[in-house]
């Protein structure tokens, strides 16, 4: 994968719904860790396609798969691992994973050990699309080297310090106590994206601001000052936003409907929750933003039009939780790269103060909005992967010596 004298290296983990994304990096003891190679694997369940870069940008290796149900997050992980083991070997002194749900009790980054794995495992009912892969990851990286720090970091763990009001659950108090809470996730790359913006405006850090994390997972996050306050997730990555294949906020009368008017089962209903609805049920097509984009058909349309406003909507929402809004992100694979879904969602918020202009946005700029808007429209690409390396980092200093 890249020439290397021996040095110490991290690698990092991001099992994504629908990718999976890996990053090396050389920890030289002191500074932050800088970039070897980094790649992805994406449209996992439909045409992966992997794709891996040294730090200059320069191709190592380019690969597609056609759709075969037998390619899965697991069988491209095994053989992801095969590679790098095979390319880093002994270099190898850590590894971070993004593990998407902490639960009640994990925020910060952690060492992970049997107790943390067996209590994360008993979180995967509340991330059926992220935990179990997250999961995998750790395990067959313990199997190639038992001894290597593994270190884990929650999804969850930047919206902790979220007033109560916001993570309460009108149900009855008892449930609360037992953790049915709102959560939030995607915080690693809002972690990222506030770093970001108290680099950009060190007094305010963007002040009120709404993050908008758009990938197949999509959510919006209210910070102040660079801390979460709110967010549209909630107690599993199903609410909220109209995501890839999951339906988003939903009115849980419509669950019962399933259930009982229409006779499925628990697991029938999961499935139709996670896996068929949102942009793939709506447009009754495709799950990926670029293919509805490039359709022509009603059924595209109408899923885009949903997407946007909800997000529009629940931005509103947002607003109200911050009392008025300073700054705009759009990050993750649609927000970075779609120049027309941040034109419409920057539309329908012009109540706001949001003006866009609209070159900046179409040649992706890093700032978007007109000069003369009061709100300051950004892109700022997230980097998961860094967040998660910083984190391993961290920890792998105070570990003891041997
Ligand atoms: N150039 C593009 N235009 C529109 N959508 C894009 C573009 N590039 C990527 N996307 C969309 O980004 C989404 C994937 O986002 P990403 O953040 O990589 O996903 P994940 O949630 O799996 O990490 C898909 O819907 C994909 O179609
Ligand atoms: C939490 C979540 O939805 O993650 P992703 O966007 O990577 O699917
Ligand atoms: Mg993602």
């Amino acid at each position: 994968m890249r020439d290397s004298a021996a040095m110490a290296e991290i690698l990092c983990l991001n099992a994504g719904s629908s990718s999976l994304k890996f990053a090396l990096y050389a920890e030289p003891g002191t500074d932050e860790p800088s970039l070897l190679a980094s790649g992805k694997i994406e449209n996992i369940g439909l045409e992966p396609h992997l794709i891996a870069r040294d730090a200059k940008g320069d191709v190592l290796a380019d690969r597609r798969w056609t759709k075969d149900v037998t390619i899965t997050h697991e069988t491209l992980l095994k053989d992801l691992l095969r590679e790098i083991e095979a390319s880093v070997g002994e270099d190898l002194i850590a590894v971070g994973h993004r593990i998407v749900h902490g639960g009640a009790d994990y925020s910060a980054p952690a060492r992970v050990d049997a107790p943390l794995l067996a209590a994360l495992e008993a979180l995967c009912p509340l991330a059926p699309l992220h935990q179990p892969h997250n999961l995998a990851a750790v395990r067959a990286v313990s199997r190639l080297r038992p001894a290597l720090l593994q270190v884990a970091c929650f999804d969850t763990g930047f919206h902790h310090g979220q007033p109560p009001v916001a993570t309460r659950l009108a149900l009855p108090r008892a449930l609360g106590e037992e953790g049915m809470r709102r959560y939030g996730f995607h915080g690693i790359s809002y972690e990222y994206i506030a770093r970001q913006l108290r680099l950009i405006d060190p007094d305010t850090g963007g002040g009120r601001t709404i993050a908008a994390h758009l990938g197949n997972g999509a959510s919006l996050c209210a910070m102040d000052g660079g801390r979460s306050i709110d967010t549209t997730m909630g107690f599993t990555a199903l609410d909220g936003l109209v995501m890839g294949t999951r339906c988003g906020a939903l009115d849980p009368g419509a669950v019962l409907y399933l259930l009982q008017q229409r006779g499925m089962t628990a697991r029938e209903v999961e499935h139709l929750l996670y896996s068929e609805s949102g942009l793939l049920g709506v447009s009754g097509t495709s799950s990926d933003m670029r293919a509805l984009l490039g359709s022509e058909t009603p059924a595209a349309g109408e899923a885009i039009d949903l997407f946007v406003w909800q997000i529009a909507r629940q931005a509103g929402a947002l607003a109200s939780s911050l009392g008025g809004l300073d700054s705009f992100v759009f990050t993750a694979g649609i927000g970075e790269n779609a120049p027309e879904i941040r034109a419409r969602v920057a539309d329908r918020l012009r109540w706001l103060g949001v003006a866009l202009d609209t070159d900046a946005n179409l040649r992706g700029a890093s700032v978007i909005s007109a000069p003369f808007s009061r709100v300051t429209v950004r892109i700022i690409p997230t980097d998961e992967e860094w967040m998660i390396a910083i984190h391993t980092a961290d920890l792998l200093r105070e570990e003891p010596k041997p």
